[in-house]
């Protein structure tokens, strides 16, 4: 089932001390509400020299049945003090490119406090080049060296890869198996809900193994993960599956177990998971990565999700179209459900 979110106002302050933001909340706890599980108590937005911004989401961690379920776990790890803390969420735009990524791995790193479980996008507009390329092979196209898109993807994240310093080897397969997909769709010159999903997922496949394997080269201990591999249980709708009941319970387990066993900071697909019935890979809507980190936060019980953003809250406008944007200090959920309509993107 999937967690729904009911946004009713965000205020963003203007400035905000890191040494208060854990502790504050920002608005009233009834004004945003977080399923049934849940309370949402602030959106906030963080200060310059924290060298990062963000749309914080906190939630009450209270007993469900899911805790009840990996109790075992959460009991050995009840007075450690470096349990898994909060998860941190970065979308597309946040991981952009190798700089965007250096940027993540500094902030995430500028919390020594957190042990964050980190939810991750794909690079920029890799799943809008994919499906395009999905689409392209689908109709004109006899080969799939012929699709511009092909050719951007693999050049964003071969320059992401080598600026970072890293082998290109990490990526290789999933490269050669995304060219391999788009041969067969243009064999077929079908683009099935099923094959476009598969299709969208090397996007978050490479961008979390790229991280991961840069935060490893900086001597911090990563780990990656395939939602679709840690027990994302979804509907087979393909496209928009929903996340079914057991996927806490599996989630929660499977990182609880791993951090027992071997420490190290976990980096998940956004977006991803597996269907019930036909065990291929399902996508849960576009943007679907927020409902990943929630679903995790839920299943570990943890007290904060964060959904980080590359800009200061929503602006006057796009910042990319009139670098002169400014924050916009207070939105109604009417406000916010009339910039969403007319298309905002944030
Ligand atoms: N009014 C706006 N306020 C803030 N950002 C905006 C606005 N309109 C467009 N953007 C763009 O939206 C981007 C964030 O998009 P979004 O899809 O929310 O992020 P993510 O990629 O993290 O999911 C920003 O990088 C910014 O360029
Ligand atoms: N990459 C997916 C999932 C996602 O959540 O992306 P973002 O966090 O960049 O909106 C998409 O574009 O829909």
């Amino acid at each position: 089932m999937a967690t729904a979110t009911h946004l009713c106002g965000i205020k963003t302050p203007i400035y905000f001390s890191k040494s208060n933001r854990l502790s504050q909340s920002l608005c009233s706890p009834e004004r945003l509400s977080f399923d049934s599980l849940t309370e949402l108590c602030g959106a906030i937005r963080i200060p310059a020299q924290s060298r990062g911004r963000g749309l914080k989401v906190v939630c009450d961690a209270r007993k469900n049945e899911v805790l009840v379920q990996t109790e075992s776990k959460i009991q050995v790890l009840e007075g450690a003090t470096n349990k898994l803390s909060c998860v941190m969420k970065f979308g597309g735009s946040s991981v952009a490119s190798a700089d965007r990524m250096k940027e993540v791995a500094e902030l995430i790193l500028s919390f020594p406090e957190e042990n964050p479980v980190i939810v991750l996008s794909a690079m920029g507009k890799t799943t809008n080049k994919l499906i395009l390329a999905g689409e392209k092979a689908a109709s004109c196209v006899s080969d799939a060296s012929e699709i511009d898109e092909l050719d951007f993807v693999k050049e964003l994240h071969h320059r992401a890869v080598d600026e970072l310093g890293l082998d290109r080897s990490i990526i290789t397969d999933h490269l050669e198996n995304l060219e391999r997909l788009l041969n067969g769709i243009s064999a077929l010159k079908e683009l099935t809900p099923r094959s476009r999903d598969y299709l969208v997922s090397f996007g978050e496949c490479m961008s979390t193994r790229i991280f991961a394997a840069y935060l490893n080269e900086i001597g911090v201990k990563a780990r990656q993960y395939d939602a679709f591999d840690i027990g994302f249980i979804t509907t087979d709708d393909f496209n928009n599956a929903d996340i079914l009941e057991e996927t806490y319970s599996a989630v929660a387990n499977r990182l609880y177990g791993d951090w027992i066993s071997d420490p190290a900071i976990p980096i998940v697909t956004g977006f991803l998971g597996k269907g019930l019935r036909t065990c291929a890979v399902t996508t849960l809507g576009r943007g679907g990565s927020d409902l990943t980190a929630t679903t995790i936060g839920k299943g570990l019980g943890l007290r904060e999700i964060q959904v980080w953003k590359d800009v200061d809250g929503v602006l006057t406008c796009d910042p990319n179209i009139y670098t002169g944007a400014e924050p916009v200090p207070y939105l109604t959920f009417d406000e916010a459900a009339e910039l969403a309509y007319f298309g905002a993107q944030v």
